[in-house]
């Protein structure tokens, strides 16, 4: 027996020391008793919902589990306590989200219907069968050019005709479901269902091409500036009504102009950063009369160009964002380069590039930061896996979804070290086929191992995942382990790791060290012991 009590102890000393190294328990000692309890309130919640929720048949969803794929379990996470308790959650930072990505689609939909002269066509003919293929083409018209043009669906429709956008709404055919049909057609070319994700296109590889429509489809709406401008406002008020109080969102500035509100595509890069900017000072304003001026700290962006450009046009970019950092040296936070790491260029396509940029940085006495996606794969030593090494050696502030690091010990090192922090999105990793579910997911190992990390969402208007409480929800029901410490751990990291200066990172971290009393005092409150 002495020997099974000596067994029991070494036991109790490797976990013991095994959890102290873990990013839950790594700060103990500074957490206060007050978060202690309201930990201990969400894990009882966790498992009996676990129990409950989790494991009841609902009659479209047979099999339910924590952390199960999103899009088929979003309904019953909807109900969940633990989702409730999590909107209430201050997020910190978003530091990892696609601008044209980030606004529910029927809200853009209602946006597009409001604005004259938004016209759409079709280049095939529309039917019941090809509805969720056949994608439509949105265009502004200057006034001159409006169509009298009433229907795409009915038979006489002429293919690549241009419609009003009212209209071809008020005439869709009752057969494809009259305006309801419409709008259900027009939101799924932007975003993708779960039998697209889990059925169709169930693969990184296959995903993709229904990703890359979506984009396509939504980019001519988005590219329309009065749209843009209302798009960033609710932008920012979705992103500050989910607990979010600052961003450093990519915009995709591939294409050198978008459309005016007079039908002429004439918008340059220059003014949409005075718009980003100008909508920025008025949610600032906004929510100072709300009395609410800390929640909202502000926003940058983070310059991208899709990595099909040559390495010429590439040129162009980097000079462009050049240009646009003297002129707003606030708002523009850093370079990447997005788009499918498996299928267009790799970095080391563009090391001649991306070095000459560094150089021209030190010549204007510039700092721009890469901030560059990698490892977003399942590849082992594939081209976009391959990408980790060229980020970390071009210098990466941080890395985008860095999905395959954790394979490799020296770049996890790396990370640790220097401090390189990985912007993590659940929720876009698994509807993009690289996990099948949430447990499966490396984001465990790579915090445990000591790598900074910030939640993100990537593209929640294409997944249905507005702001941050479902990412951070797969997250906490994944793991035993993670409890409330880990989560606040994440939101710190997402301040700590963003490119706000000093000070201003240090109001941030104040503020949401403020906020994350009020959370865990009302975590107690709400639904401690009574
Ligand atoms: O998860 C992602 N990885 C790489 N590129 C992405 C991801 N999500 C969106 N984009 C890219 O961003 C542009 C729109 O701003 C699109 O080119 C889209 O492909």
């Amino acid at each position: 027996m002495a020997a099974l009590s000596e067994y029991h102890a070494q036991r109790n000393s490797l976990i013991d020391a095994d959890l102290s190294l873990r990013r839950e328990y790594r700060n103990l000692h500074s957490r206060s008793s007050k978060e202690l309890e309201a930990d201990k309130i969400m894990r009882d919640i966790r498992a009996l919902e676990a129990k409950t929720v989790w494991t009841a048949d609902y009659p479209s969803i047979p099999h339910p589990f924590p952390g199960m794929e999103f899009l088929t379990g979003k309904s019953i996470i909807m109900k969940t306590k633990v989702f409730e308790i999590l909107s209430k959650m201050p997020k910190g930072a978003l530091l990892h989200a696609h601008l044209d990505a980030t606004v529910d689609i029927d809200f853009l939909l209602q946006l597009a219907l409001k604005q004259p002269g938004i016209h759409i066509r079709l280049h095939k003919p529309l039917s019941k069968s090809n509805l969720s293929t056949n994608l439509p083409e949105f265009r502004i018209l200057p006034q001159e050019q409006y169509s009298q043009v009433k229907s795409i669906s009915d038979p006489t429709y002429s293919l690549q005709t241009w419609v009003s956008l009212v209209n071809a709404r008020n005439f869709f055919s009752q057969e494809l479901g009259g305006m309801e049909g419409f709008d259900k057609w027009l939101i799924g070319t932007m975003t993708i269902n779960p039998s697209e994700a889990y059925g169709t296109y169930n693969t990184l590889a296959k995903i993709w091409d229904k990703f890359g429509t979506v984009f396509q489809t939504s980019t001519n709406l988005f590219h329309i500036e009065p749209i843009f401008v209302e798009y960033v406002r609710q932008f920012f008020r979705s992103m500050i009504a989910d607990g979010i109080s600052y961003v450093e969102a990519r915009i995709n500035f591939t294409p050198k102009l978008m459309y005016g509100a007079d039908g002429q595509l004439n918008v340059p890069h220059r003014t949409w950063l005075q718009i980003f900017e100008r909508v920025m000072n008025e949610i600032r304003e906004e929510m100072k009369q709300q009395s609410r001026g800390d929640d909202f700290i502000g926003a940058r962006i983070i310059y991208s160009v899709v990595r099909s450009a040559t390495p010429e046009e590439l040129v162009w970019y980097l000079e462009d964002c050049i240009t646009l950092k003297k002129e707003y040296p606030h708002l523009v936070a850093g370079f990447d380069l997005v788009g499918p790491e498996n299928v267009l260029n790799p970095l080391i396509y563009y090391a001649e590039q991306l070095l000459r940029f560094q150089e021209r940085q030190k010549e204007e006495s510039l700092d721009i930061p890469f901030i560059f996606h990698a490892g977003e794969t399942t590849g082992d030593g594939t081209e976009a896996d391959s990408n980790l090494y060229d980020a970390i050696l071009l210098g990466t502030k941080r890395i985008g979804h860095g999905y395959s690091l954790h394979r490799h010990p020296k770049l996890v090192e790396e990370c640790r070290q220097k401090g390189i922090a990985v912007e993590v999105c659940p929720i876009s990793n698994e509807i993009l086929r690289l996990t099948s579910s949430m447990p499966m997911h490396p984001l465990p190992a790579l915090l445990n191992y000591g790598v900074p990390v910030a939640l993100c969402s990537d593209d929640p208007a294409v997944f249905g995942s507005m702001g941050l409480t479902y990412d951070f929800f797969q997250v906490f029901v994944a793991s035993e382990i993670t409890g409330l410490s880990t989560l606040g751990a994440l939101a710190r990291d997402s301040i700590e790791f963003s490119t706000l200066e000093k000070a201003e990172k240090e109001r941030a971290l104040g503020v949401f060290e403020r906020r994350w009393s009020e959370f865990v005092e009302y975590i107690v409150v709400e639904y401690g012991a009574k």
